[in-house]
């Protein structure tokens, strides 16, 4: 697999671009005209980094309003290419795309659009540069790849072939399979960018919204199928337009998006029963095995696992930390650290084979993190997530293996209760890339995701699963100048009245919910005024739908994180979303700013 990236995907200068893609592996690049044109460097000192770097400048782009066109405009715009081919020839690129007219197009006649093209291309062949003509999905009249191609074959000429971009293919919701019917050889170039579904016009999608492969809702493993089969063999290159990637750390963007074409290319060969490019297979969870609290005091946090009615465990015996159970939920507090505010540092998940995890993660550029165990101390192999989180595998019974090393507790107790979910939350620049992290290393799905309202603004909150749902962990975005909304632990239990009026009388303080939240239950839902009131008194929220309820209850924040106990009842399977707006809001009124 040859891999190529787009300038216009990263931030910073054209020289900051392409050392960053060289770092992060890429084979070659698509130049944008206009990184070019805001450079200082000349074309000749840019071929020659380039050539320093290692990268081969596989496009130059784009040529935008050629064909189409009156006879007048045609002539103008032939000699617009040809400056723009004289370029090419100093910069050392030998591919242009041309994408179809969206500004100037009148002429609405595929033979005479052909023959523009033709005369196009013939211009080329006398600087040895080839087009690769793509129809942008918002094209005046060319905007379906299945008409471009035609034009392509109409034009007829060795030069002159097509570019297909993922994108403007899925966007449109246009079938790829038709893709296997062109001639392989004249895909001259290919695009790849994921995308969110969203219900908005189209160009708007494409220049703000689209992301790295793994990162949105297309099938692009099943795209890539039918490029390859048509005979595709030129690089993989990715082109994302992105707000936020357009922002981010360079360095890191470029190996971020590297990653996604190691998984993408992985995808493809898996599903095909191909043997090149293949990774480790992924481990999906099957549960989590613990979550780790790390900070220097972490008393408050001890009192309020005890007042939930987990167990004690012991401490460990070589380290400042310290073990609670509650069933199968493991909660590690990690005094060993010189960060007072406590924080949601690590999640163990328990999967079938925890070297090939390793193995994947790391091939997926994800860092090994390496922890110091002392003799006789159970090794558990871990992965930083892109914000620092530590993912560690195990795929030993916890009981058997690292649990026995924590003395001087109390015995397990038996119970049902087990980790419902994880929230995790991020700053608004590690948040793609942590989707990627969890789809690709852990084969975790994304659900569609949702914009929670909150005193700062609209958190966007994703959930990504397992496909049986045993492990579920919701990510939240917080608005940009918000603080980080705190982490939390869900935790399930079978009679959550009862529970949390044990809780109480232990001396939890619950997470005060308003009157009116209690009103607006009334409206909704019509519940029994003694049920409500119970609800009430408890500070317990609710919630149903067509399969079932939610109940749950909040613990006053701790730091940057706090616990949740849930009651689903028959397949409810959401995660209250009508009652986040309420907790947020609430957490406002008690926190103060995080990190
Ligand atoms: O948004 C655009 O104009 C644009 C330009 C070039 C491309 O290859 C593309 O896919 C989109
Ligand atoms: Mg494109």
């Amino acid at each position: 697999m040859r891999t190529s990236i787009a300038t216009v995907c990263l931030s910073g200068s054209l020289t900051d671009k392409l050392q960053a893609c060289a770092d992060a592996g890429f084979d070659g690049v698509e130049i944008m005209d206009t990184d070019l044109t805001v450079s200082y460097e000349s074309p000749e000192e840019i071929r020659a980094l380039c050539q320093r770097l290692g990268l081969r400048i596989d496009l130059f782009q784009p040529f935008r309003d050629f064909e189409g066109v009156s006879e007048e405009l045609l002539a103008e715009n032939l000699r617009r290419a040809e400056a723009k081919f004289q370029l090419m020839n100093r910069l050392g690129a030998e591919t242009i795309l041309v994408c179809s007219n969206a500004g100037t197009a009148t002429v609405d006649d595929d033979a005479v659009v052909a023959q523009q093209l033709a005369a196009l291309a013939d211009l080329a062949a006398g600087y040895g540069i080839r087009i690769a003509y793509e129809a942008l999905a918002w094209g005046r009249y060319v905007n379906d790849y299945r008409h471009a191609w035609r034009l392509v074959q109409l034009a007829d000429r060795p030069n002159l072939g097509t570019c297909l971009d993922s994108f403007h293919i899925l966007a449109r919701g246009h079938d790829p399979a038709e893709i296997e019917h062109i001639d392989g050889e004249k895909i001259f170039f290919l695009q790849l960018a994921d995308a969110p579904q969203l219900d908005m016009d189209v160009l708007s999608w494409s220049r703000h919204h689209r992301l790295f492969p793994g990162e949105g809702s297309f099938d692009l493993s099943g795209f890539l199928t039918h490029v390859l089969k048509a005979g595709y063999t030129g690089p993989l290159s990715l082109e994302v337009f992105n707000d936020t990637f357009r922002q981010t750390d360079v360095t890191s963007t470029a190996a971020h998006a590297r990653r996604s074409l190691t998984w993408l290319a992985d995808r493809a060969s898996a599903a095909n029963g191909w043997s090149t490019d293949r990774l480790p297979s992924a481990q999906s969870p099957r549960s989590v095995d613990f979550v780790e609290i790390t900070g220097s005091d972490l008393g408050a946090a001890d009192e309020t696992l005890d007042q939930l009615g987990f167990t004690f465990r012991g401490k460990h015996r070589t380290k400042q930390v310290r073990l609670w159970t509650l069933g199968s939920t493991r909660i590690i507090l990690n005094e060993q650290s010189q960060q007072p505010a406590p924080h949601l540092s690590a999640i163990g998940l328990l999967v079938d084979d925890a070297g090939q995890a390793l193995a994947r993660g790391a091939a997926l550029g994800a860092p090994v993190v390496f922890r110091r165990t002392y003799a006789g101390d159970h090794e558990l192999r871990a992965l930083g997530a892109p914000d620092g989180t530590v993912i560690y595998f195990n795929d030993a019974p916890a009981e058997d293996t690292w649990v026995t090393e924590f003395e001087g507790g109390q015995a397990a107790v038996e119970s049902s209760h087990a980790v419902d979910h994880i929230n995790l939350s991020y700053r608004w620049h590690e948040f793609e890339e942590t989707v990627l992290f969890f789809h690709s290393v852990l084969g975790l799905q994304a659900q569609t995701p949702e914009n929670v309202p909150s005193p700062q603004g609209l958190v966007r909150s994703q959930v990504m699963r397992t496909a049986d749902a045993t492990v579920r962990l919701p990510l939240n975005l917080a608005p940009p100048t918000a603080p980080l909304p705190p982490r939390h632990i869900a935790v399930t239990c079978t009679d959550i009245l009862e529970l949390a009026r044990r809780a109480q009388e232990r001396g939890l303080r619950f997470l005060s919910i308003p009157d009116n939240y209690y009103a607006d239950l009334h409206a909704r839902f019509g519940l029994d005024e003694d049920y409500l009131s119970q609800l009430k008194t408890l500070n317990l929220l609710y919630d149903r739908d067509a399969d079932g309820e939610f109940i749950h209850f909040y613990t006053p924040t701790i730091g940057g994180l706090f616990l949740e106990m849930v009651q689903r009842t028959g397949t409810y399977d959401g995660y209250g979303a009508a009652n986040a707006p309420v907790r947020l809001a609430a957490q406002r009124r008690q926190l103060r700013p995080l990190r």
